[in-house]
Protein backbone atom coordinates (compact mmCIF):
# COMPACT_ATOMS: atom_id res chain seq x y z
CA UNK A 1 0.00 0.00 0.00
CA UNK A 2 1.69 3.20 -1.14
CA UNK A 3 1.76 5.56 1.81
CA UNK A 4 -0.12 8.45 0.22
CA UNK A 5 -3.18 6.41 0.20
CA UNK A 6 -4.63 8.26 3.34
CA UNK A 7 -8.28 8.40 2.89
CA UNK A 8 -9.62 11.83 2.61
CA UNK A 9 -13.32 10.96 2.05
CA UNK A 10 -16.41 13.07 2.73
CA UNK A 11 -19.87 12.77 3.33
CA UNK A 12 -20.36 15.27 0.67
CA UNK A 13 -22.53 13.82 -2.74
CA UNK A 14 -20.52 15.14 -5.39
CA UNK A 15 -21.79 12.16 -7.66
CA UNK A 16 -25.31 10.42 -7.67
CA UNK A 17 -26.32 7.93 -10.15
CA UNK A 18 -29.76 6.49 -10.33
CA UNK A 19 -31.31 3.76 -12.03
CA UNK A 20 -28.99 4.48 -15.83
CA UNK A 21 -29.83 1.83 -18.22
CA UNK A 22 -28.25 1.89 -21.86
CA UNK A 23 -29.68 0.07 -24.45
CA UNK A 24 -27.98 -0.84 -28.58
CA UNK A 25 -30.94 -2.23 -29.81
CA UNK A 26 -31.65 -5.46 -28.61
CA UNK A 27 -28.13 -5.02 -26.01
CA UNK A 28 -28.85 -4.04 -22.80
CA UNK A 29 -25.00 -3.02 -22.31
CA UNK A 30 -25.58 -0.90 -18.66
CA UNK A 31 -28.87 -1.95 -16.76
CA UNK A 32 -30.67 0.23 -13.95
CA UNK A 33 -26.90 0.78 -12.17
CA UNK A 34 -26.55 3.23 -8.83
CA UNK A 35 -23.33 4.96 -7.91
CA UNK A 36 -22.94 7.27 -5.64
CA UNK A 37 -19.55 8.86 -5.58
CA UNK A 38 -18.84 10.93 -1.79
CA UNK A 39 -16.27 14.34 -2.06
CA UNK A 40 -12.22 13.36 -2.00
CA UNK A 41 -13.05 9.70 -2.77
CA UNK A 42 -11.65 7.62 -5.38
CA UNK A 43 -13.96 4.78 -6.08
CA UNK A 44 -12.84 2.00 -8.94
CA UNK A 45 -14.96 0.84 -11.33
CA UNK A 46 -13.48 -3.21 -12.68
CA UNK A 47 -15.20 -6.26 -14.06
CA UNK A 48 -14.51 -8.22 -17.68
CA UNK A 49 -14.35 -6.96 -20.79
CA UNK A 50 -17.58 -5.90 -22.32
CA UNK A 51 -18.95 -5.34 -18.90
CA UNK A 52 -20.42 -1.76 -19.62
CA UNK A 53 -17.84 0.29 -17.89
CA UNK A 54 -16.74 2.24 -20.43
CA UNK A 55 -21.05 2.73 -21.86
CA UNK A 56 -21.84 3.90 -17.82
CA UNK A 57 -18.83 6.75 -18.13
CA UNK A 58 -20.11 7.93 -21.46
CA UNK A 59 -23.61 7.80 -19.76
CA UNK A 60 -22.17 9.86 -17.23
CA UNK A 61 -20.32 12.34 -19.57
CA UNK A 62 -23.37 12.55 -22.13
CA UNK A 63 -21.57 11.22 -24.97
CA UNK A 64 -24.40 8.91 -24.84
CA UNK A 65 -28.05 9.57 -23.74
CA UNK A 66 -29.11 6.69 -21.30
CA UNK A 67 -32.54 5.01 -22.33
CA UNK A 68 -32.96 5.78 -18.44
CA UNK A 69 -31.97 6.92 -15.39
CA UNK A 70 -30.58 10.30 -13.91
CA UNK A 71 -26.93 11.61 -13.37
CA UNK A 72 -26.79 13.88 -10.45
CA UNK A 73 -23.56 16.01 -9.95
CA UNK A 74 -23.71 18.28 -6.79
CA UNK A 75 -27.18 17.54 -6.72
CA UNK A 76 -28.19 19.40 -10.19
CA UNK A 77 -29.40 16.43 -12.64
CA UNK A 78 -26.85 16.56 -15.70
CA UNK A 79 -28.38 17.22 -19.36
CA UNK A 80 -26.69 14.17 -21.66
CA UNK A 81 -24.63 17.01 -23.77
CA UNK A 82 -20.66 16.14 -23.12
CA UNK A 83 -19.97 20.66 -23.03
CA UNK A 84 -22.65 20.66 -20.35
CA UNK A 85 -21.51 18.17 -17.87
CA UNK A 86 -17.82 19.51 -18.37
CA UNK A 87 -19.22 22.97 -17.56
CA UNK A 88 -20.80 21.81 -14.34
CA UNK A 89 -17.51 20.06 -13.36
CA UNK A 90 -16.86 16.70 -14.44
CA UNK A 91 -14.04 15.87 -16.89
CA UNK A 92 -12.70 12.76 -18.25
CA UNK A 93 -9.89 10.40 -19.95
CA UNK A 94 -10.27 7.86 -22.74
CA UNK A 95 -9.43 4.71 -22.80
CA UNK A 96 -7.55 5.33 -26.22
CA UNK A 97 -5.19 8.79 -25.80
CA UNK A 98 -7.12 11.26 -27.64
CA UNK A 99 -4.77 14.39 -27.98
CA UNK A 100 -4.49 17.31 -30.50
CA UNK A 101 -1.07 15.33 -32.35
CA UNK A 102 -0.11 18.40 -34.24
CA UNK A 103 -0.11 20.97 -31.01
CA UNK A 104 2.49 21.56 -28.16
CA UNK A 105 1.76 20.25 -25.29
CA UNK A 106 1.02 23.53 -23.47
CA UNK A 107 -1.64 24.09 -26.35
CA UNK A 108 -3.80 20.92 -25.60
CA UNK A 109 -3.81 22.08 -21.70
CA UNK A 110 -5.12 25.07 -23.00
CA UNK A 111 -7.92 23.98 -24.78
CA UNK A 112 -8.95 21.72 -21.74
CA UNK A 113 -9.65 25.27 -20.40
CA UNK A 114 -12.10 26.85 -22.69
CA UNK A 115 -15.10 25.91 -21.01
CA UNK A 116 -13.79 28.23 -17.57
CA UNK A 117 -12.67 31.22 -20.35
CA UNK A 118 -15.54 33.67 -20.39
CA UNK A 119 -13.56 36.10 -22.88
CA UNK A 120 -16.22 36.45 -26.45
CA UNK A 121 -15.13 35.78 -29.65
CA UNK A 122 -14.93 39.94 -30.26
CA UNK A 123 -12.57 40.16 -27.41
CA UNK A 124 -10.45 37.33 -28.80
CA UNK A 125 -10.18 38.88 -32.51
CA UNK A 126 -9.42 42.42 -30.86
CA UNK A 127 -7.39 41.46 -28.84
CA UNK A 128 -9.10 43.32 -26.00
CA UNK A 129 -7.13 43.69 -22.73
CA UNK A 130 -9.92 41.63 -21.08
CA UNK A 131 -8.49 38.89 -23.41
CA UNK A 132 -5.10 39.48 -22.90
CA UNK A 133 -5.61 39.12 -19.12
CA UNK A 134 -7.44 36.18 -18.78
CA UNK A 135 -5.14 34.73 -21.94
CA UNK A 136 -2.08 34.84 -19.11
CA UNK A 137 -4.29 33.68 -16.49
CA UNK A 138 -4.89 30.73 -18.50
CA UNK A 139 -1.49 30.59 -19.60
CA UNK A 140 -0.08 30.43 -15.93
CA UNK A 141 -2.80 27.55 -15.07
CA UNK A 142 -1.86 25.40 -17.73
CA UNK A 143 2.03 25.38 -16.64
CA UNK A 144 1.18 25.15 -13.12
CA UNK A 145 -0.85 22.09 -14.44
CA UNK A 146 2.02 20.59 -16.43
CA UNK A 147 4.41 21.38 -13.25
CA UNK A 148 1.80 19.05 -11.22
CA UNK A 149 2.15 16.38 -13.82
CA UNK A 150 5.84 16.77 -14.39
CA UNK A 151 5.52 17.60 -17.90
CA UNK A 152 6.63 21.60 -17.58
CA UNK A 153 9.97 20.64 -18.93
CA UNK A 154 8.07 19.50 -21.95
CA UNK A 155 5.15 22.57 -22.84
CA UNK A 156 6.76 23.46 -26.66
CA UNK A 157 7.27 19.87 -27.87
CA UNK A 158 4.45 18.09 -29.83
CA UNK A 159 1.99 16.17 -28.26
CA UNK A 160 2.77 13.72 -30.85
CA UNK A 161 6.66 13.48 -29.83
CA UNK A 162 5.64 12.35 -26.28
CA UNK A 163 6.18 8.94 -25.14
CA UNK A 164 3.09 7.25 -24.45
CA UNK A 165 3.17 7.35 -20.61
CA UNK A 166 3.48 11.20 -21.10
CA UNK A 167 0.38 11.41 -23.46
CA UNK A 168 -1.34 9.94 -20.55
CA UNK A 169 -0.14 12.39 -18.19
CA UNK A 170 -0.97 15.54 -20.37
CA UNK A 171 -4.73 14.08 -21.40
CA UNK A 172 -4.97 14.02 -17.37
CA UNK A 173 -3.31 17.68 -17.51
CA UNK A 174 -6.03 18.98 -20.11
CA UNK A 175 -8.86 17.31 -18.02
CA UNK A 176 -8.12 19.45 -15.30
CA UNK A 177 -7.72 22.29 -16.97
CA UNK A 178 -11.35 22.19 -17.28
CA UNK A 179 -10.89 22.50 -13.01
CA UNK A 180 -13.41 19.63 -12.49
CA UNK A 181 -14.52 18.76 -9.25
CA UNK A 182 -14.69 14.84 -10.22
CA UNK A 183 -12.33 13.06 -12.36
CA UNK A 184 -13.60 9.94 -14.18
CA UNK A 185 -10.11 7.95 -15.86
CA UNK A 186 -10.88 5.07 -17.95
CA UNK A 187 -8.07 2.86 -17.72
CA UNK A 188 -5.18 5.31 -17.09
CA UNK A 189 -2.11 3.15 -17.14
CA UNK A 190 -3.24 0.64 -20.40
CA UNK A 191 0.11 0.10 -21.59
CA UNK A 192 2.58 1.50 -19.09
CA UNK A 193 5.05 -0.38 -17.44
CA UNK A 194 5.21 -0.76 -13.43
CA UNK A 195 7.19 2.16 -12.81
CA UNK A 196 4.81 4.42 -14.65
CA UNK A 197 1.96 2.67 -13.59
CA UNK A 198 2.93 3.44 -10.15
CA UNK A 199 3.57 7.14 -10.96
CA UNK A 200 0.36 6.97 -11.68
CA UNK A 201 -0.97 5.90 -8.59
CA UNK A 202 0.47 9.17 -7.02
CA UNK A 203 -0.65 11.48 -9.21
CA UNK A 204 -3.81 10.06 -8.65
CA UNK A 205 -3.29 10.41 -4.66
CA UNK A 206 -2.44 13.97 -5.51
CA UNK A 207 -5.04 14.85 -7.31
CA UNK A 208 -7.81 13.59 -4.93
CA UNK A 209 -5.82 15.74 -2.43
CA UNK A 210 -6.24 18.71 -4.56
CA UNK A 211 -10.16 17.91 -3.34
CA UNK A 212 -10.57 16.38 -6.95
CA UNK A 213 -13.23 12.84 -6.64
CA UNK A 214 -12.23 10.71 -9.02
CA UNK A 215 -13.85 7.39 -10.39
CA UNK A 216 -11.32 5.14 -12.61
CA UNK A 217 -11.83 2.07 -14.59
CA UNK A 218 -8.70 -0.13 -14.63
CA UNK A 219 -7.87 -3.76 -15.78
CA UNK A 220 -4.64 -3.89 -12.87
CA UNK A 221 -6.30 -4.85 -10.17
CA UNK A 222 -2.98 -3.95 -7.64
CA UNK A 223 -3.64 -0.51 -8.99
CA UNK A 224 -7.35 -0.60 -7.72
CA UNK A 225 -6.79 -2.31 -4.67
CA UNK A 226 -4.11 -0.28 -4.00
CA UNK A 227 -5.85 3.51 -4.89
CA UNK A 228 -9.52 3.16 -4.44
CA UNK A 229 -11.60 3.71 -0.98
CA UNK A 230 -14.29 1.91 -2.63
CA UNK A 231 -14.74 -0.55 -5.99
CA UNK A 232 -17.65 -1.16 -7.89
CA UNK A 233 -18.08 -4.39 -9.71
CA UNK A 234 -19.67 -4.69 -13.45
CA UNK A 235 -20.99 -7.85 -14.74
CA UNK A 236 -22.73 -8.20 -18.30
CA UNK A 237 -24.13 -4.65 -17.61
CA UNK A 238 -25.16 -5.08 -14.30
CA UNK A 239 -23.51 -3.70 -10.28
CA UNK A 240 -22.87 -6.99 -8.88
CA UNK A 241 -21.03 -6.00 -5.89
CA UNK A 242 -19.77 -2.91 -4.56
CA UNK A 243 -17.49 -2.23 -1.03
CA UNK A 244 -14.45 -1.39 -0.12
CA UNK A 245 -11.17 -2.70 -1.85
CA UNK A 246 -10.33 -5.20 1.11
CA UNK A 247 -14.46 -6.89 1.17
CA UNK A 248 -14.59 -6.92 -2.62
CA UNK A 249 -11.04 -8.83 -3.56
CA UNK A 250 -12.38 -11.35 -1.28
CA UNK A 251 -16.19 -11.76 -2.52
CA UNK A 252 -17.00 -14.76 -4.32
CA UNK A 253 -19.26 -13.04 -6.88
CA UNK A 254 -16.17 -11.16 -8.05
CA UNK A 255 -14.18 -14.38 -7.63
CA UNK A 256 -16.23 -16.19 -10.18
CA UNK A 257 -17.09 -13.52 -12.56
CA UNK A 258 -13.84 -11.60 -12.53
CA UNK A 259 -10.66 -12.13 -10.74
CA UNK A 260 -10.38 -16.00 -11.20
CA UNK A 261 -9.22 -16.02 -7.49
CA UNK A 262 -8.58 -14.06 -4.56
CA UNK A 263 -6.05 -11.32 -5.24
CA UNK A 264 -2.75 -11.16 -3.47
CA UNK A 265 -0.46 -8.15 -3.44
CA UNK A 266 2.58 -10.88 -4.45
CA UNK A 267 4.26 -8.06 -6.49
CA UNK A 268 6.64 -6.20 -3.64
CA UNK A 269 9.55 -6.63 -5.57
CA UNK A 270 8.33 -5.80 -8.89
CA UNK A 271 8.75 -1.68 -8.33
CA UNK A 272 12.45 -2.11 -8.25
CA UNK A 273 12.98 -3.31 -11.81
CA UNK A 274 11.13 -1.07 -14.83
CA UNK A 275 10.84 -1.79 -18.20
CA UNK A 276 11.39 0.51 -20.75
CA UNK A 277 8.34 2.95 -21.83
CA UNK A 278 6.70 1.64 -24.66
CA UNK A 279 6.41 4.08 -27.38
CA UNK A 280 3.26 4.53 -28.85
CA UNK A 281 1.28 6.96 -31.59
CA UNK A 282 -1.07 9.34 -30.59
CA UNK A 283 -4.59 7.51 -31.61
CA UNK A 284 -5.83 7.49 -34.48
CA UNK A 285 -8.38 10.93 -34.94
CA UNK A 286 -7.04 12.39 -32.05
CA UNK A 287 -6.07 15.44 -34.09
CA UNK A 288 -9.93 15.57 -35.22
CA UNK A 289 -10.70 18.03 -32.61
CA UNK A 290 -13.74 16.55 -31.43
CA UNK A 291 -14.68 14.63 -28.24
CA UNK A 292 -15.78 11.84 -31.06
CA UNK A 293 -18.48 9.72 -29.82
CA UNK A 294 -16.89 8.06 -27.54
CA UNK A 295 -16.79 3.85 -28.66
CA UNK A 296 -15.64 3.03 -31.82
CA UNK A 297 -12.14 4.64 -30.63
CA UNK A 298 -12.17 3.37 -27.76
CA UNK A 299 -11.89 -0.47 -29.37
N1 LIG B 1 -22.20 2.29 -29.55
C1 LIG B 1 -22.44 1.00 -29.31
N2 LIG B 1 -23.27 0.30 -30.09
C2 LIG B 1 -23.54 -0.99 -29.86
N3 LIG B 1 -23.02 -1.71 -28.84
C3 LIG B 1 -22.18 -1.06 -28.03
C4 LIG B 1 -21.85 0.32 -28.20
N4 LIG B 1 -20.99 0.67 -27.21
C5 LIG B 1 -20.80 -0.41 -26.46
N5 LIG B 1 -21.50 -1.45 -26.94
C6 LIG B 1 -21.55 -2.80 -26.38
O1 LIG B 1 -21.86 -2.66 -25.01
C7 LIG B 1 -21.18 -3.66 -24.25
C8 LIG B 1 -20.36 -3.00 -23.17
O2 LIG B 1 -19.20 -2.41 -23.78
P1 LIG B 1 -18.19 -1.49 -22.98
O3 LIG B 1 -17.17 -1.02 -23.94
O4 LIG B 1 -18.93 -0.48 -22.22
O5 LIG B 1 -17.54 -2.53 -21.96
P2 LIG B 1 -16.27 -2.34 -21.02
O6 LIG B 1 -16.65 -2.92 -19.71
O7 LIG B 1 -15.83 -0.93 -21.05
O8 LIG B 1 -15.22 -3.27 -21.75
P3 LIG B 1 -13.59 -3.17 -21.79
O9 LIG B 1 -13.09 -3.52 -20.43
O10 LIG B 1 -13.23 -4.20 -22.80
O11 LIG B 1 -13.25 -1.79 -22.24
C9 LIG B 1 -20.36 -4.47 -25.22
O12 LIG B 1 -21.10 -5.61 -25.57
C10 LIG B 1 -20.21 -3.53 -26.40
O13 LIG B 1 -20.04 -4.23 -27.60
Amino acid sequence: MTTTSTTAATTTKVLDVTGVTMKFGGLTAVRDVNLTVNGGEIVGLIGPNGAGKTTFFNCLTGLYVPTSGTVRYKDTVLPPKPHLVTQAGIARTFQNIRLFANMTVLENVLVGRHTRTKEGLWSALLRLPGFKRAEQESREKAMELLEFVGLDHKADHLARNLPYGEQRKLEIARALASEPGLLLLDEPTAGMNPAETRATEELVFAIRDRGIAIVVIEHDIRFIMNLCDRVAVLVQGEKIVEGPAEVVQRDERVIAAYLGEPYEDTTAADSAAPAPAPEAPVADGADRGDAGDGKENDR
